[in-house]
């Protein structure tokens, strides 16, 4: 007979397509959660305010390139052989990888040391408040605050650190980088139809969160609504020491006491699925769930999006480990803040510690042409 006709195409899976730039919100809020995260918050060492906005026009053509997977100018070999090239050139041939790049101001934007630097202290918004002391915090001031922070998001670290790297050499003398913190597993889902991660206490986390695709919650509870800051919402982050060690020499029934839930199946004390609602009654008056309920807060809601890290040991023979928490809302103090002071007395906090701490506000997104930062200073 004749020859075999080859059938079998060799298989392919086609491209995950980039996250756009551009639109109302800026992306890498209701974005679904991508894998890694590098986040870094940066100074403002310029006084100079067309500097800085010179530099935040040059970011956002950055970012919206690399967002497209494509390269910073012209890129990491296409430019004078004399010169250093415009892109670090370690993400060429990645994928965009979904990466996204979320920008917020400090309080130190606005005002520093008592000067106003760059003549925007009136529109500091009244939601971006220096979050107040809350029990247990063990803040560690170079782990904190900022006057510029950057959320790079991405499936592939490579690409999340490429993309912070080079906008810090692009803002090379207008800002240097304060703190930053790699992120390695999502502890929460914007997407309730995918599988919820787990955190590093073993449980699932971000069941009970703000889906992305609910316009009215996002509406009431995420985006910001006045001023300068429509559309835009305001960041906290947290990061969370956990003491993993003294976690794993507790029962299996103290641990889901605590978190309120159970371990396989992430179900509510009292119930057997993961999604059946919340009965409060049936928690303990102290668990991290009922603490954290909005019906133990007056509403308050808060949209989670934080990652796991491990940073090496303590010195003490324990991994520097935990949450790095990442959260959006409208207002931090309807949002993060009541919810906070009501986990004061949470049982978890035997095995938690708050070592980090920013606050940003984040402008609404951009258009075209537009650049980050344009309702504030245009
Ligand atoms: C101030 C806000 C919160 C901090 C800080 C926080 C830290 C933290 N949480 C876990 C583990 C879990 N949290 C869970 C639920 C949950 N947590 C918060 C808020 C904070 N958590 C909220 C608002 C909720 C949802 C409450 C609800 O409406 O039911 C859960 C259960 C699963 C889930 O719904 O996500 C776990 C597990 C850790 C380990 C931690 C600090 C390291
Ligand atoms: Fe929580």
């Amino acid at each position: 007979g004749l020859g075999r006709v080859a059938t079998a195409e060799p298989s392919q899976t086609p491209p995950v397509p980039p996250v756009p730039f551009h639109g109302r919100h800026q992306a890498g809020i209701v974005t679904p959660v991508q894998d890694r995260l590098h986040f870094a918050a940066f100074d403002v060492v310029t006084d100079d305010r067309a500097e800085l906005v010179r530099m935040l026009k040059e970011w956002t053509v950055a970012a919206a390139a690399m967002t497209r997977g494509r390269p910073v100018g012209d890129g990491a070999v296409g430019g004078l052989p004399q010169a250093p090239p415009d892109d670090t050139g370690e993400a060429l041939g990645l994928p965009p990888s979904r990466l996204t790049l979320t920008i917020g101001f400090g309080a130190g934007l606005f005002e520093k040391s008592g000067k106003d630097r760059f003549g925007i202290r009136d529109k500091r918004p009244a939601a971006l408040v220096d979050l107040p002391h809350f029990p247990g915090d063990r803040l560690d001031p170079a782990r904190g605050g900022g006057d510029i922070a950057v959320q790079a998001c991405a499936d592939d670290p490579q690409v999340a650190v490429h993309a912070v790297r080079n906008l810090a050499r692009i803002g090379f003398g207008t800002v240097a980088v304060r703190w930053s913190q790699l992120g390695f597993g999502k502890t929460s889902s914007t997407t309730p139809a995918e599988q919820t991660p787990r955190n590093l206490f073993g449980f699932k986390d971000g069941t009970e969160n703000i889906p992305g695709t609910d316009a009215g919650l996002l509406d009431d509870h995420v985006w910001a609504a006045d001023g300068w800051m429509a559309g835009g919402s305001y960041m906290v982050v947290r990061r969370i020491r956990m003491h993993i060690e003294t976690w794993d020499r507790t029962s299996l029934l103290e641990q889901e006491d605590i978190i309120g839930r159970d371990k396989s199946e992430g179900a509510p004390a009292g119930r057997s699925k993961e999604r059946d609602k919340v009965a409060l009654a049936a928690l303990k008056p102290d668990a991290h769930v009922r603490l954290a309920h909005p019906d133990t807060n007056h509403g308050a809601r808060i949209l989670r999006r934080g990652y796991s890290f491990t940073d090496g040991t303590d010195g003490l023979g324990r991994l520097d480990a935990g949450l790095f928490f990442i959260a959006f809302q409208r207002d931090p103090r309807k949002g993060f803040i009541p919810i906070q002071q009501s986990l004061a007395g949470d049982a978890l906090n035997e095995y938690i510690q708050h070592v980090g701490s920013g606050i940003y506000a984040c402008p609404p997104g951009v258009n075209q042409g537009g650049y980050w930062g344009e309702t504030l200073f245009g």
